[in-house]
């Protein structure tokens, strides 16, 4: 961490991205995906390739520093695997009992949240939507309009990433298109 910031501001937030010095982007494709959907005949005719979210974050400290902020935002893409909306892999925090804010910026979605003990739920994301996602509850958010879906997190920089959780069991249900609507499964 630089300690001139105050003098020379470097991290700049336009059309929905964060660029910068400490503004970390990544990709996720398809194919980085496999195993989330339920629909593997459908994801199989699928092309690899194609982006369905792409995120950047600004890291002002050191991962796992205590005490510290990160914030992030993503543009997750229309789509679906079969009838499931494209979604993010979605996690636990590594140090499980920190909390997380999310808020919508474009687009519609849904944040699907799984407690310790698989009970799911969801709440609508839509521009200006604020949510509270508590420690010990695993998050995910699926797209479930036909553009792009774009929303923020601010996080504590010692939460880390628990993917191995849900690569392993999953969420206990799934967010189905049933005639048009986004239905909990
Ligand atoms: O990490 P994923 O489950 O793929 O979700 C994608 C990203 O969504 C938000 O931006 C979170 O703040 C990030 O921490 C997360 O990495
Ligand atoms: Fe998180």
């Amino acid at each position: 961490m630089r300690t001139n910031r105050i003098f020379i501001p470097e991290v700049f937030f336009t059309n929905n991205c964060l660029t910068g010095e400490d503004v970390i982007k990544s990709t996720r494709v398809l194919g980085e995906l496999d195993g989330i959907f339920g629909d593997r005949q459908a994801f199989d005719g699928m092309d690899k390739d194609q982006v369905i979210y792409q995120v950047s974050s600004y890291l002002p400290v050191l991962e796992n520093t205590p005490g510290g902020l990160f914030m992030g935002i993503t543009t997750l893409y229309p789509g679906k695997v079969g009838s499931e909306f494209f979604m993010t892999k979605g996690h636990f925090h590594s140090n499980s009992d920190r909390a997380e804010f999310y808020w919508g910026v474009e687009g519609e979605g849904m944040l699907i949240l799984m407690n310790e003990q698989r009970e799911v739920w969801a709440e609508r994301i839509f521009p200006g939507s604020l949510h509270y996602i508590p420690g010990k509850v695993a998050h995910r958010v699926a797209n479930t309009g036909y553009q792009k879906l774009v929303f923020s997190a601010c996080w504590p920089s010692d939460a880390g990433h628990d993917y191995a959780t849900i690569s392993a069991a999953g969420f206990a249900q799934r967010l189905i298109d049933v005639n048009g609507v986004p239905t909990l499964v």
